[in-house]
């Protein structure tokens, strides 16, 4: 290679985290995955939703090689799913999972890094049990640990040897709120710290709050994907005013369209938002006079979208 050809290649993006093209698997007379493409970009989180039976489990298993695809192809991290050094670099929370009852939970950690090849020190797999939430039980055996605790105990499997992607398969199936709410930050920590996250879950609020793209399965097919912006339409923010004068509607004008409905105005939001517009645009309409009585946002909601989709393929077939 030529030192031009290498520094080229240097500057290249790197290769999404997740690739597939074309996933088809069939079971007998059921075709689970029919020509199924995908893309997650390195640091994003994708969700993949649809119904029971879609076919989320099989795709999630072919892209790791567990599952031989009958066509398409898969790449992880720039390399062919199927290449050990790719796997090496992801972690993978599986929806059922079952751990060694008779290892604690600290051994079952260090078995998973010395599987995975990882140099993870006995430091940082102990910062991991704490992260998710097992610090005080790392000594016990998985045996006696509740489901919630297994699958939490899974998700450190899946995190410990510092993927770039993880893969979560319905991760929190068996989690109280508190369990759901401690995953969602581990997601968006990911996030921030650049690592790839495809996110199988029921749980369509969660998916809303923590992913950047959505994937919709139904029938084994994608029947829609796309930023939640694109998947929802526009934010908007539906206010409540009373003694509304021009200047105010000037204010509101300068925000987004504006449609009134007696006392409610909705005005549409832009799409880049600093998290200072509500605030800014609250305290100059107080400042000429207006009463607000009520600011909240609207949207259809991603359960409403799904619902609509899913229907819509009824309909058609
Ligand atoms: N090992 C298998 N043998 C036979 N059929 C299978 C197998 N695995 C999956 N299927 C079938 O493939 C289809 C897709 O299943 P899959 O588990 O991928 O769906 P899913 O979207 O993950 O569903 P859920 O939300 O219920 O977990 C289903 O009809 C299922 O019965």
């Amino acid at each position: 290679m030529t030192a031009e050809l290498a520094r080229q290649i240097a500057t290249l993006p790197p290769a999404p985290a997740v690739w597939c093209s074309g996933l088809r698997k069939r079971y007998r007379r059921r075709q689970a995955v029919d020509d199924v493409s995908l893309e997650v970009g390195r640091g994003e989180v994708v969700g993949l939703l649809g119904p029971n039976g879609a076919g989320k489990t099989t795709v999630i298993k072919m892209l790791l090689g567990l599952v031989q695809p009958d066509a398409g192809e898969a790449m992880l991290l720039g390399r062919p799913a199927t290449d050990p050094a790719a796997r090496a670099a992801v972690g993978y929370l599986p929806e059922l999972f079952r751990y060694q009852p008779w290892l604690t939970a600290a051994e079952v950690l260090a078995l998973h890094v010395r599987l995975a090849g990882a140099a993870v020190s006995s430091a940082e797999q102990r910062s991991c049990l704490d992260l998710v939430g097992l610090g005080e039980r790392a000594r016990d055996r998985v045996g006696g640990f509740s489901k919630g605790m297994q699958q939490r105990l899974g998700l450190a499997v899946a995190l410990v040897a510092r993927p770039a992607l993880v893969i979560l398969d319905e991760p929190t199936s068996a989690l109280d709120p508190l369990g759901r709410a401690d995953v969602r930050d581990i997601v968006l920590s990911l996030r921030s710290d650049g690592v790839a996250v495809l996110l199988n879950s029921h749980l369509i609020g969660e998916v809303e709050r923590v992913c950047d793209r959505v994937v919709i399965l139904d029938h084994g097919r994608v029947a829609a994907s796309g930023t939640l912006a694109e998947l929802l339409g526009q934010r908007e923010l539906r206010l409540r005013l009373t003694s509304v004068g021009a200047e105010a509607e000037a204010r509101l004008a300068a925000v987004g369209v504006v449609s009134r409905e007696g006392e409610w105005f909705t005005v549409g939001l832009p799409g880049v938002d600093d998290g200072e517009l509500v605030p800014d645009l609250v305290r100059d309409l107080a400042a000429v006079g207006v009463r607000v009585h009520a600011v909240e946002p609207a949207r259809i909601s991603l359960e409403e979208r799904l619902l609509g989709i899913l229907r819509a393929g009824q309909d058609g077939g």
